[in-house]
This record gives C-alpha cells, structure tokens and sequence, in this order.
C-alpha cells in the first residue's frame, strides 16, 4: 500500500476505524485513563458493548457509502480497541508508530496486517523517551501541527501523552515541515478542563474552516495563531461544554463531506451553512470514553 496523507480534509480513499467489539467492558476505576470513563464509571452510565458496535457501525456504513476502504482491527480479547487514531499516523508516505499510553500499547498489533504491507523505509519508530499519540498530530500542509503539554509535572498527568521530546523528533524527521506545537490543558479529574490530544480541542473542516476550544490552550498565543492562519470569521469556537461532547472530533471524508454526531445541531447548522455536507451518526456512547469520530480512525490516503 502506498500512504499518503498531508491534511486533514482531501478525499478520504483509505482508512482504519476501531472496533468495540470485546473491548473489555467497564474497567475499575483504578485502570481508567481518561477522567470522562472515570465519571462514567463512578455514575453506573459507562457505556454498553452492544451499543458502541452499532454506533461505530454506522460510521463504517458511511464510509463504504464514499467508497472508502475500511480496515477493522483484528480483535484482541478484553481489550479496548475504539480509538484507532492513536496508535499510529501518516505523514506523507509515512507510518509512525505512536508510543502510546503503556495500558493502549497492545492496541497496534491488530494492524499489522495493514502495516505489513508498507515498505520498511516508510515505516518510522521514535525513540522510546519520546512519547507520542496520533490524536495530537495534525499535518496541515507544509505544518505539521501537535498538541503537547510542557508543565514540568508532565509526568503526573495520564491526560498528557505526546511530550517535547517528540514535538523535537518530529521536527527532525520531517525537516522539509514546520512543527508548530501548542501546549495544552491537562486535568485527570475534570474533562471539561481536559484537552485529552489536540483533536480534542481543534480541528480544520472544508478547505478553509476549523473548530477551536479557547480554553483547550495554556498559550493564548498558541491559540491566536491558530485562528489567524484561518481568519477570525472562519472559525467555529465551542465552549467547555462543547468540547466535553467531543465537538471538534467529527471527521472529514472530503472537504465537501463530514461525518459528524446528530447531538451536534449549532455545529452541525454551521457545517451546512458553509456548504459542507453533514452525514450524522449517534455517537453519544463512545463519547463517553473521551473520544468521538477522528480519535476512532486512522486515515492511510487521501487524495
Ligand atoms: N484522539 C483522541 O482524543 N482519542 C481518544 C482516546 C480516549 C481514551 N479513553 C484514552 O484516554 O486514551
């Protein structure tokens, strides 16, 4: 197979979507890693198997409806399997495996049957110390654009998963783009005060749009210059609220064509408003687990 992807919007022709199925069910409190399962846990909501495989079943219907090649991960017994997004991402030509959360890290396995098929010289590892998740990388262009978290108590927080070390090993391995990094919220008790990866808190929709989370970013800085590389009337900002229902995490299949959660309407009113076409799916129980639809694929190629 020969990747390519270098945005977040072309037609989409190849991806991964997770599975639900033997996910393991709900965990004790101790082994949750994101503080919306920790809530969900602690208030007898978590969500069910059966529900979750039929919402991440719609998604793939949609996608065979665009006639997009759709690879499940083979199911390792027990083991949560939603969110594809992490355990690795394509940048041009190129897979880097994400070095990923020690409780997630069996995750990457049930691809290899698609890795396989990649040319070794396309297949990137970082170094260990440099911990890496693919929801915190975005390559836009001649940007790649990574969510980080730089606080000196990085360490105490199981919501921070890419560090700087890996902000500068990217840079290095991809010399011809500029690595933009942007240090962001971290809370392991408050999802509303918790941007999990950047696509958490931002994300570019159509050929000149994107959703932003102000508070999502420590560095207001960070955060103006994000919005000015789309200009302040072509961002969709979302409240706290907004971004614990996962509002910038919908997906794109095109620049013309997103999947997104029915839940959203203001969102969704918007998306149509810009001429984008707006395929719903009810996502609220894979929601709960901290991630929606662009943290449960990983896209291969795109035009
Ligand atoms: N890209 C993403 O934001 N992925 C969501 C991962 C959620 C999962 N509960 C985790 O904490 O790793």
């Amino acid at each position: 197979m020969k990747l390519h992807i270098t945005n977040e919007t072309s037609r989409l022709k190849s991806v991964v979507l997770g599975v639900a199925n033997s996910n393991g069910g709900e965990p004790d409190l101790e082994e949750a890693y994101d503080p919306k399962s920790i809530k969900h846990i602690k208030e007898g909501t978590y969500p069910k198997e059966k529900d979750m495989v039929e919402e991440m079943d719609a998604v793939a219907s949609i996608l065979k409806k665009y006639n997009v090649e759709v690879f499940r991960p083979q199911i390792i017994k027990d083991y949560n399997q939603i969110f594809s997004r992490d355990i690795g991402f394509v940048i041009d030509d190129k897979f880097v495996f994400a070095n990923i959360l020690p409780d997630r890290e069996k995750e990457i396995k049930a691809i290899d049957f698609v890795i396989k098929t990649l040319d070794d010289d396309n297949k990137i590892r970082l170094p260990e110390h440099c911990h890496i998740e693919g929801g915190d990388v975005m390559p836009h262009g001649d940007y790649i654009l990574v969510g980080t978290y730089r606080g000196e108590d990085y360490s105490d927080f199981i919501t921070a998963r890419t560090n700087v070390e890996a902000v500068d090993e990217l840079q290095k391995l991809f010399p011809h783009k500029t690595v933009k990094s942007f240090n962001l919220r971290k809370s392991n008790t408050d999802p509303k005060a918790n941007a999990l990866h950047l696509d958490c808190c931002f994300q570019p929709v159509g050929d000149k749009f994107a959703i932003i989370h102000k508070n999502g970013f420590l560095e207001e800085e960070e955060y103006n210059w994000l919005v000015d590389l789309y200009g302040k009337d072509q961002v969709f900002e979302i409240d706290a609220q907004d971004m614990y229902d996962m509002n910038s995490n919908i997906f794109s299949i095109s620049e013309k064509v997103v999947i997104s959660d029915a839940y959203f309407k203001r969102l969704n009113a918007w998306l149509t408003s810009k001429g984008i076409l707006v395929e719903t799916v009810d996502y609220r129980e894979i929601a709960k687990q901290e991630g929606l639809l662009r943290c449960s694929t990983l896209p291969l190629i795109r035009e």
